[in-house]
C-alpha cells in the first residue's frame, strides 16, 4: 500500500525526460503530498559519508555539542528534546542540528570534516530541489525558473536549512514520540534515512495549508539507504491555491520493545525571507515569506 501510495520517481536523464518526471512529480504532490526520489546524483556513499558527521557531532559531550548553541531567534543550532509539540503535549525523544549557509557551525576539529563534507551535501540537496522545484512550477502555472530564484539559497534572506536529527534508542516508547504529527512549515523538503532505521509515518488527506485537522490513518514508510523522501511544505501548499498538499507525518518508536536509534537528515526549502508568496489563482492574500513563517509557526507551535 504504502508503494501505491508514495511513488517511486527517478531523476534519471533528468534533461531528457523532464516532462515525464514533471507529469510524476505533480501528480504526486497532489494527492499523497510524499514520494520517494532515486538516481537523484547523490550516491549512498556521500549520504552515507554526511551520516557519519552526523553520527559524530552527536556522540561528543554535551558541553562540545553546546558550542554551537541553539537560538529561538534564528532556530539554528544544536537542540536536545527541547521541541514541544501542541499535537502531542509532549517534547521530542531527539536532538538535532539545525544549520544555515551562514550560521554558527560546529568547528572542524570537534567534527573532522564537517565544513567540507556538509557544505557539498547542502549544495547537492540545492541542486535536486531545484530540479523538482522547476517541475513544480510549471505543474502550478509559474515560470520554470520562478522558484529558483525564491529559494536562491545564496541569498542572504534565504531561510533554508539542513536538520541532522538523532533519536536515541530507547525501550517501551509508549506514550512518547520521536517526532510528534505535524507538517513541515517550509516549501519542499528533502529526507534521508537509514537501512533499518524506520519509524516515519505519513497522513496524506489535507484539504488547506493552514488547517490543523488531521485523520488517523497512518502508513510507515520504511527506512532506506539511498532513496530521498520528498514532500511538500505548508508554504508551497499556499503558494499553489491548496493544490499540491502539505501532508501530516510522524516518527515513532515502538510501544513496547527495544527500538534502535534512528539518524534522519533533512533539508528543508524554506524560500527568501522578503520574497512574496502568493498563487497564480490568488486564492490568498499576498504577503512575504518571512509573514508565512512566523504565521504558521504561531500555528503549529503558538
Ligand atoms: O526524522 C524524520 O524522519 C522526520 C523528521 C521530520 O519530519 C522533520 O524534522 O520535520
Ligand atoms: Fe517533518
Amino acid at each position: 500500500m504504502a508503494e501505491r501510495l508514495v511513488p517511486k520517481i527517478s531523476l534519471k536523464d533528468f534533461d531528457n525526460r523532464k516532462d515525464e518526471i514533471r507529469e510524476q512529480l505533480i501528480r504526486a504532490a497532489e494527492t499523497a503530498g510524499f514520494l520517494t526520489l532515486v538516481d537523484h546524483g547523490i550516491s549512498a556513499e556521500e549520504i552515507e559519508a554526511q551520516f557519519s558527521i552526523s553520527k559524530a557531532f552527536f556522540a561528543l559531550p554535551k558541553e562540545t555539542k553546546g558550542k554551537t548553541p541553539h537560538s529561538t531567534k534564528t532556530n539554528n543550532g544544536w537542540e536536545y528534546k527541547a521541541q514541544l509539540r501542541p499535537s502531542t503535549g509532549t517534547y521530542d525523544q531527539k536532538e538535532s542540528l539545525w544549520l544555515q549557509r551562514h550560521s554558527t557551525w560546529p568547528n572542524d576539529e570537534d567534527v573532522p570534516g564537517f565544513s567540507t563534507t556538509t557544505t557539498s551535501f547542502m549544495n547537492k540537496c540545492a541542486v535536486i530541489s531545484d530540479q523538482v522545484l522547476s517541475c513544480l512550477a510549471i505543474g502550478i502555472g509559474f515560470p520554470e525558473d520562478y522558484f529558483r530564484e525564491a529559494n536562491d539559497p545564496h541569498q542572504p534572506d534565504c531561510l533554508t536549512q539542513l536538520r541532522l536529527i538523532h533519536y536515541p534508542a530507547s525501550k517501551d516508547a509508549l506514550g512518547t514520540w520521536r517526532a510528534g504529527n505535524h507538517t513541515d512549515i517550509g516549501c519542499l523538503t528533502l529526507l534521508f534515512q537509514r537501512d533499518g532505521e524506520d519509524g516515519l509515518e505519513i497522513c496524506p488527506g489535507r484539504e488547506s495549508h493552514s488547517s490543523t485537522g488531521t485523520g488517523d490513518i497512518f502508513t510507515p514508510l520504511p527506512a532506506e539507504t539511498g532513496p530521498i523522501v520528498v514532500n511538500i511544505g505548508d508554504m508551497l501548499m499556499a503558494w499553489s491555491d491548496d493544490r499540491l498538499k502539505s501532508n501530516f507525518h510522524r516518527v515513532r518508536a515502538k510501544d513496547v520493545g527495544n527500538s534502535p536509534s534512528r539518524y534522519s537528515i533533512a533539508y528543508f526549502n524554506q524560500s527568501r525571507r522578503d520574497f512574496v508568496l502568493q498563487g497564480p489563482k490568488k486564492k490568498y492574500p499576498p504577503m512575504t515569506v518571512g509573514e508565512y513563517f512566523h504565521q504558521a509557526v504561531q500555528r503549529n507551535f503558538g
